[in-house]
């Protein structure tokens, strides 16, 4: 049964995306700390355990420099569990996407591609998809290191975060704000057809949204403007 929670701060009546909230589809394997994400988020807490999630939606009110009142998120945690697995709704319904694996979990690695490739299927445009890889504190049971994590990204098209949801706050609400501000620079650039003239390196990117607090020790690789390559092109890439 679907389930819904509500988390609203602050005394501002009005957000500024005015009551149509930035809906954000949070996918991956089971186990891989979705919902350890969407709640580190809301609550600024790390929980330990979760019951498996079939699927919650959460709403959640929180600024965002540079925005000039509260942005209203809407989560959707989906369920890694396959007997539960993905529908094209909950696809539909996003307007971005963060797509986690654990970095100690290559099989979860492996379903990231598989993921990215519904999205494209069933979305008619260029969304937001950032990429995160998570459990960077178990370092001893790492088994995909950070540059795998970079080139699947780029050649996905998607930005990328290594993070721990364990240790950071500050890695968990950056990987939010960032999908968020490459959702902003898409339709912004979907919308102005001057931008598409020349693709802007991550440093000008970054500097038009300054706001961001970036912490140190982070990879990150920005949305970028290469077709998507076919599958087969794809895999033979990642084993050259
Ligand atoms: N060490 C470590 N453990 C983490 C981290 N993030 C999540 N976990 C743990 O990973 C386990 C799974 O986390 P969940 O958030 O329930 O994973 P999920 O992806 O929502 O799983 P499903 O609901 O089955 O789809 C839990 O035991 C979490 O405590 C992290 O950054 N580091």
């Amino acid at each position: 049964m679907p389930t819904m929670t509500t988390f609203q701060f602050g005394k501002h009546k009005k957000s500024t995306n005015h009551g149509k909230p930035v809906k954000i589809t949070v996918l991956g394997q089971s186990a891989v700390g979705k919902t350890a994400l969407c709640v580190r988020f809301m609550t600024r807490r790390f929980i330990g355990e979760y019951d498996p999630t079939l699927e919650t939606t959460h709403q959640f009110r929180t600024f965002v420099d540079g925005d000039p009142g509260p942005v209203d998120f809407e989560i959707l945690d989906t369920a890694g569990q396959a007997e539960n697995y993905l529908t094209q709704s909950q696809i539909k319904w996003a307007d971005a996407f963060i797509i986690v694996y654990s970095v100690t979990d290559r099989c979860s690695f492996d379903e990231v591609m598989r993921l990215k490739f519904i999205i494209n299927k069933t979305k008619d445009r260029e969304v937001a998809v950032l990429i995160v890889g998570n459990k960077i504190d178990l370092t001893f049971d790492r088994m995909v290191s950070k540059e795998e994590g970079e080139k699947l990204a780029k050649s996905l098209n998607c930005s990328f975060l290594e993070i721990s949801v364990r240790e950071s706050y500050d890695d968990v609400k950056y990987a939010f704000l960032k999908v968020y501000h490459d959702m902003k620079h898409l339709t912004k650039r979907t919308s102005s057809p001057k931008l598409f003239v020349r693709s802007k390196s991550s440093a000008q990117i970054r500097g038009l949204t300054p706001e961001v607090p970036r912490p140190r020790e982070r990879s990150m690789s920005v949305v970028h403007q290469v077709p998507l390559p076919q599958m087969d092109q794809f895999m033979s890439s990642l084993n050259e």
